[in-house]
């Protein structure tokens, strides 16, 4: 029997085996150079934590609340796209994943299992993640479908005007299936001589020319809490709380949007400082570790999102893969918070880690 995988870079080798090249590639791969894909990973190893000594962490307690809701753990699943790509009970299994482990599972805009099939397969809380077509009554439709079935959020994701550059799926001939959502409504099928129809599905869909005005809008279709996916910068934390968003996700799309955008953990302060409480500030990008989570929040995320690493769960070993991904974190995250004297996630502070930049202050 093959070795039990003990972290996601494991989980990750096993994604590869289990995979089509053509799919892998497209759920690792970053934009043109690639260089932010590998700044998301390693800023966090310039991070250094400064742990607290002699603290009773006998229990230790990662139970949080994210927009009124209990979860387990300061860490959501991510939306990422057409799960069935990388196994065949697609989102179904992510959610229910996500439910043994009492976590909140993003669900994608593009996803291959329907809304109502990943409402009904499980009792998750659900986020609906929404992209907006230039097409608005069938974005209108799908936030719609989100509240009826119970979704609990909806996440505008604000940094996909076009796609990113992604190579290996142009050399791939990358191709996406019909999505099962926007059946009887719109092609998502895009024959493209640029070679990703990904690309192409994009550029015919999305609309490109959003922007903040278009809060209003989607305000005035939901009722549901509206966090927005893809700042930043400083200015757009300010915007969007002027907006009037429930959150704030600090994300740079898993690196496959803007190449040499910051690494997210270099700017999640950034953000935390400009948001000022008002809001919750979550965070996603390059998460592999408990470390990693633990990082985050000390520099002020609410809880963490993660993209590939359960998508590497999922492909190994489906619903399971997914559940020991995140029960990997988990674990992780409280062995992290009992070595460093943290017994809740509140325990959790800004003294608790130094920065590159702090370090490099204190040597001058
Ligand atoms: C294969 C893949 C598909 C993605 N699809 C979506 C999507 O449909 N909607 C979205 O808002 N973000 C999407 N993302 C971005 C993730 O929500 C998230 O920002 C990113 O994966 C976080 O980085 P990580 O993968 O390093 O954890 C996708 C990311 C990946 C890797
Ligand atoms: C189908 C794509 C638009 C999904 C996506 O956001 C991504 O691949 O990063």
């Amino acid at each position: 029997m093959a070795e039990e995988p003990v972290n996601v870079n494991e989980f990750q080798e096993l994604a590869r085996q289990a995979l089509p090249k053509m799919y892998y590639d497209y759920y690792t791969g970053g934009a043109e150079d690639q260089h932010t894909l590998k700044e998301n990973v390693e800023a966090f190893s310039r991070i250094i934590i400064r742990p607290r000594i002699l603290v009773d962490v006998s229990k230790i307690d990662m139970s949080t609340t994210i927009l009124g809701h209990k979860t387990s753990a300061p860490i959501m699943i991510a939306p990422t796209a057409m799960h069935k790509l990388a196994h065949h009970e697609g989102e179904v299994a992510t959610a229910r994943g996500a439910a043994a482990c009492d976590i909140i599972m993003g669900l994608s805009y593009m996803s291959t299992c329907t809304v109502e099939e990943v409402a009904s397969s499980c009792n998750a809380v659900r986020f609906f993640q929404m992209y907006v077509y230039k097409r608005r009554d069938i974005t209108a439709l799908m936030v719609h479908r989100a509240e009826k079935n119970g979704f609990g959020a909806i996440i505008l994701t604000a940094d996909t005007p076009r796609l990113g550059r992604r190579e290996a799926d142009i050399k791939n001939k990358m191709i996406a299936p019909q999505l099962k959502n926007f059946e009887g409504l719109i092609s998502t099928e895009y024959v493209s001589d640029k070679g990703s129809n990904i690309e192409a599905l994009a550029a015919v869909t999305f609309d490109a020319s959003l922007c903040w005005k278009d809060i209003e809008w989607l305000k005035s279709i939901t009722k549901l809490p509206i966090l927005i996916k893809g700042v930043l910068t400083s200015e757009d934390a300010i915007k969007a709380i002027e907006a009037g968003v429930a959150g704030i996700i600090v994300s740079n799309h898993g690196a496959r949007q803007l190449d040499y955008a910051p690494a997210t953990i270099s700017v999640l302060e950034e953000v935390v400082h400009a948001v000022q409480g008002k809001v919750p500030v979550f965070f996603d990008g390059g998460v592999r570790r408990g470390t990693d989570i633990f990082k985050a929040l000390a520099l002020g995320a609410k809880a963490v999102l993660i993209g590939r690493a359960v998508i590497y769960g999922l492909a190994a070993k489906g619903e399971v893969g997914v559940k020991q991904v995140i029960q990997m974190l988990r674990d992780e995250l409280e062995l992290t918070m009992a070595l460093s004297g943290c017994c809740s996630v509140e325990d959790i502070t800004r003294s608790h880690v130094i920065t590159e930049k702090e370090r490099f202050i204190c040597r001058m």
